[in-house]
């Protein structure tokens, strides 16, 4: 088994009053390909947050490893909701890309050679070689999802989250994705956040689902009976390959936290 690199102990979070999580505990592996699915509003996007260090958990502690060694952080590459983007902003490709390194430099001292090299083979990497100059408002959907991956891929990360990098893409660009993302999973470990169910048991190798608290499984051998029964998510179930297309019943986590005020 590989070591943790991750580990969530009973972690809760709020905003103002309202809890969204609560009690979660959650390790991630090296070179795990963790999938968080769950229906809207069950605090995915808050989790990743909280992995983050985005938003400070009102309970619980994370913890980061190394080499089986606790330290402080780890370095992490995250892809934001396409819908958190400002298409209209003034930022080409190579910007965009450029500006995944921006921990990396040196307050008051301009990106070094071995940068912008590091930032064109990833553009190569992401196919998009020729659109360096283009704004972001001019790509296309496909288009912008890689040039956000290659944003948090370029420093190297030892994980990276993204946050439904599949929307707005078609299918044809969805399975390269996927090949993209198994090969990068050779690397590091991801975690990806998804609402279509199908994809992700036919492509990572664990499964975490959220709402309100957190149900794991290790794996992805999961029966059509299992998925009935734990994850009952009002979520659309957009079925691929052997899983049957189906809309998933009322949920059986122990707490519902929509209405709760903490
Ligand atoms: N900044 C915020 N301030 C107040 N409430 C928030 C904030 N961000 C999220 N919420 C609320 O917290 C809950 C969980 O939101 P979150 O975005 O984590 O869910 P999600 O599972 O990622 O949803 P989706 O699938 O729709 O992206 C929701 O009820 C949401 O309205």
């Amino acid at each position: 088994m590989n070591r943790p690199i991750i580990q969530l102990t009973g972690i809760s979070a709020a905003y103002d009053r309202k809890t969204v999580l609560e009690q979660i505990d959650l390790t991630v592996y090296e070179y795990d390909f963790l999938g968080v699915i769950g229906p809207n509003g069950g605090g995915k996007t808050t989790l990743m947050k909280v992995i983050l260090g985005l938003l400070k958990p009102s309970a619980g502690e994370v913890c980061f490893f190394q080499e089986g060694k606790k330290v402080p952080e780890i370095s992490m590459g995250y892809l934001p909701q396409y819908n958190s983007i400002d298409k209209k902003f003034p930022i080409s490709v190579y910007e965009v890309v450029l500006s995944g390194l921006n921990k990396q430099k040196s307050l008051f001292r301009p990106f070094t050679k071995e940068q912008h090299e590091q930032v064109r083979r990833i553009i190569s990497r992401m196919g998009l070689e020729g659109l360096e100059e283009r704004p972001i408002g001019q790509l296309s959907g496909g288009q912008l999802q890689r040039a956000l991956l290659g944003r948090a891929l370029v420093s190297d990360p030892q994980v990276i989250i993204l946050d439904e990098p599949n929307t707005y893409i078609d299918k044809r660009f969805e399975a390269k994705l996927y090949a993209l993302l198994e090969e990068i999973n050779r690397e590091r470990a991801i975690i990806l956040v998804s609402h279509d169910i199908g994809s992700v048991l036919q492509n990572v190798k664990s499964i975490a689902c959220v709402n309100g608290t957190l149900d794991y499984h290790p794996d992805t051998e999961i029966p059509t009976e299992w998925i009935e029964e734990h994850f009952g998510c009002p979520i659309d179930l957009l079925g691929h390959g052997n899983l049957p297309h189906r809309v998933l019943k009322c949920h059986n986590h122990t707490s519902n936290l929509k209405n709760t005020e903490a």
